[in-house]
């Protein structure tokens, strides 16, 4: 069977290369497609350049996708594989997300003790996420935290070498990576995880319906239900990398549960609540994004939508 030659988009991460393996392989699988139907392109973006201040300080997520999204208009490759947590809240309308891969373990990982519990009071955690400083410090408001960033690998080098006593990774990037026995899973009543956490997606030119329907058929429906009601919870809040969130959808029977929380950026105040809406309901993340920051403190709420 002839099969087309694509060009498969990703940063050039260990992570990102596993993950855009990952979409080549249920590809390839689903279409009976050779392995070289597809080239893997890896290309450098503004984030991975920039490694030694915050995200927040250098521009937010588009920082992960701007010049993936520019070689995916131009052409230069067919689709385009992100780690959803890292893909900004609007996203141009000529690029559609075409499909996501089943979602991997939603929890963060605690690197470096066994529980928060047994860290020593004042414990140096390294970490480069709003959200995670948020929630640590409002669990133990005696932590220090200090800037983190790297790939994933290069953070477990940083706590191996003690230059802190602990950080937080996700699940899904050390699983992916092939290290599933590192770090100890924190339950998300505990640390409720990023928006879209643990999702891979797959975008396209809106206009290609060709590769829009060869990626519909690697399409995990529940994931990508659930991933774009955090999504618009997000919208809803106008929020970004700036801002410490975490949400978390989950299919409950027909409807859609959402749980979500807010933080002042040192956890000293905070917000949480859940809706369920209906399948197709595209307004409950609205609502509860309303409900979130009509009881929000203001330490919260200036975060937010202004
Ligand atoms: N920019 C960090 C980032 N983006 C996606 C993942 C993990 C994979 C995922 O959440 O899907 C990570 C590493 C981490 O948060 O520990």
């Amino acid at each position: 069977m002839t099969h087309p030659q694509l060009k498969l988009g990703t940063r050039g991460s260990p992570l990102a290369l596993v993950q855009a393996n990952m979409v080549r392989d249920a590809l390839c699988t689903a279409h009976g497609w050779q392995i070289d139907a597809i080239e893997i392109v890896p290309i450098k973006t503004t984030g991975d350049r920039v490694q030694d201040v915050a995200l927040a300080e250098i521009g937010g997520k588009a920082l992960w996708t701007k010049e993936l999204d520019r070689a995916l208009l131009s052409g230069a490759i067919d689709f385009a594989v992100h780690s959803m947590k890292d893909v900004e809240t609007v996203r141009p309308s000529a690029i559609a997300i075409a499909a996501m891969l089943p979602r991997a373990d939603v929890r963060d990982r605690l690197i470096g003790a066994p529980s928060i519990e047994a860290l020593r009071h004042g414990a140096v955690i390294g970490t480069s996420s709003p959200r995670r400083v948020a929630q640590l410090k409002r669990l133990r408001p005696d932590f220090e935290t200090v800037l983190f960033r790297g790939n994933v690998d290069t953070r477990l080098a940083k706590v191996a070498a003690n230059e802190v006593d602990a950080s937080m990774l996700a699940a899904a990037g050390l699983d992916r990576l092939g290290r599933p026995g590192v770090g100890v899973g924190i339950e998300t009543d505990v640390m409720l995880p990023a928006p879209a956490q643990g999702a891979v997606g797959i975008e396209a030119r809106a206009d290609d319906s060709r590769m829009r329907d060869w990626l519909g058929a690697i399409d995990h429906e529940a994931t990508h239900l659930c991933v774009l009601v955090e999504r618009g919870l997000l919208a809803a809040l106008q929020a970004d990398c700036h801002s410490p969130v975490a949400a978390l959808a989950t299919l409950d029977g027909d409807s859609i549960l959402l749980r979500a929380e807010l933080f002042a950026e040192d956890g000293s105040a905070h917000v949480s609540g859940e809706m369920r809406g209906a399948i197709g309901d595209g307004t409950f993340a609205d609502r509860l994004a309303a409900d979130l920051l009509d009881r929000a403190p203001e330490a919260v709420r200036r975060l937010f939508a202004a």
